[in-house]
């Protein structure tokens, strides 16, 4: 366990990364240590996806897909124990991880117009906060380029794959590098739009978990956010 106990911390925590490297797990529990509030950026990606796909419209169709998410209204909580995803009113929390969102999610979020909107949405929630973790593939870069903390959390594509199978109960070896070739497309998608594309800010410190259990990442991420309050001393 980290030599600090809980709260205290008043400040930004960015938390990018590829797909299935364990942000949302780690920044939910890094929040609840810090007292802060809790931001997952790709949830609201997911709930634009579920209004896109109520529309009927191809999640590639740019400009139809602009229009939809322009119209609907995304909810997101932002309490570390609670999850609190709507569209529209309507409660998406299971939904939104769902395979048929999964798959169609990096199209949507590459549409610049969807960005912009949900970016603003963001900045608005995290200025809400006096203490918060954001995580998702932009916001050290785009988000909240003067964040307190940047972390980029990265593991090797085998654990991350071994890590989404053992959330989804899977054991069967086609299945698990189907996942794997899930999480590459993802990521491939992700990192070559022309949008915000996912990299690490010049100034975010890299965290590999692959060797590391999920409290150590949480450990090693409340520590920086600490030590980070007292680099701007
Ligand atoms: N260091 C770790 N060691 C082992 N398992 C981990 C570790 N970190 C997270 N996990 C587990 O890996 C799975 C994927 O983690 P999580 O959903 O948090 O990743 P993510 O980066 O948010 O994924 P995505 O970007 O696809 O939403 C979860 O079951 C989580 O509990
Ligand atoms: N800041 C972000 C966060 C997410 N995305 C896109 O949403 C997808 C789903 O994200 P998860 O973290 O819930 O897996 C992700 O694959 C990205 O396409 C984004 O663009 N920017």
């Amino acid at each position: 366990m980290s030599e600090y106990p809980v709260a205290g911390f008043r400040g930004q925590v960015t938390l990018d990364g590829p797909s299935g490297t364990g942000k949302s797990s780690v920044a939910r529990a890094a929040a609840a240590r810090l007292g802060a509030a809790y931001l997952d950026t790709g949830a609201m990606y997911r709930a634009a996806t579920v209004a896109v796909l109520d529309a009927g419209v191809d999640p590639e169709d740019a400009e139809a897909v602009a229009a939809v998410v322009a119209g609907a209204r995304i909810e997101v909580g932002t309490a570390a124990d609670v999850e609190l995803v709507r569209v529209d009113g309507v409660d998406v929390a299971v939904r939104i991880r769902g395979a048929e969102v999964t798959r169609a999610v990096s199209a949507v979020s590459a549409v610049p117009a969807v960005r912009r909107q949900l970016v603003d949405q963001q900045r608005a929630l995290v200025e809400a906060a006096d203490a918060v973790v954001v995580e998702g593939r932009d916001i050290g870069t785009v988000v909240l380029p003067g964040a307190t903390c940047k972390i980029y959390l990265t593991a090797a594509p085998e654990a991350r794959a071994q890590r989404r199978a053992a959330q989804l109960g899977v054991r069967d070896v086609a299945e698990i590098a189907a996942i794997a070739a899930d999480l590459r497309r993802r990521d491939t998608y992700d990192s070559s739009r022309a949008d915000s594309p996912l990299r690490p800010a010049a100034d975010a410190v890299v965290v590999d978990s692959t060797a590391l259990d999920r409290d150590q990442v949480v450990d090693r991420v409340v520590e920086l956010a600490h030590e980070s309050l007292g680099a701007r001393r």
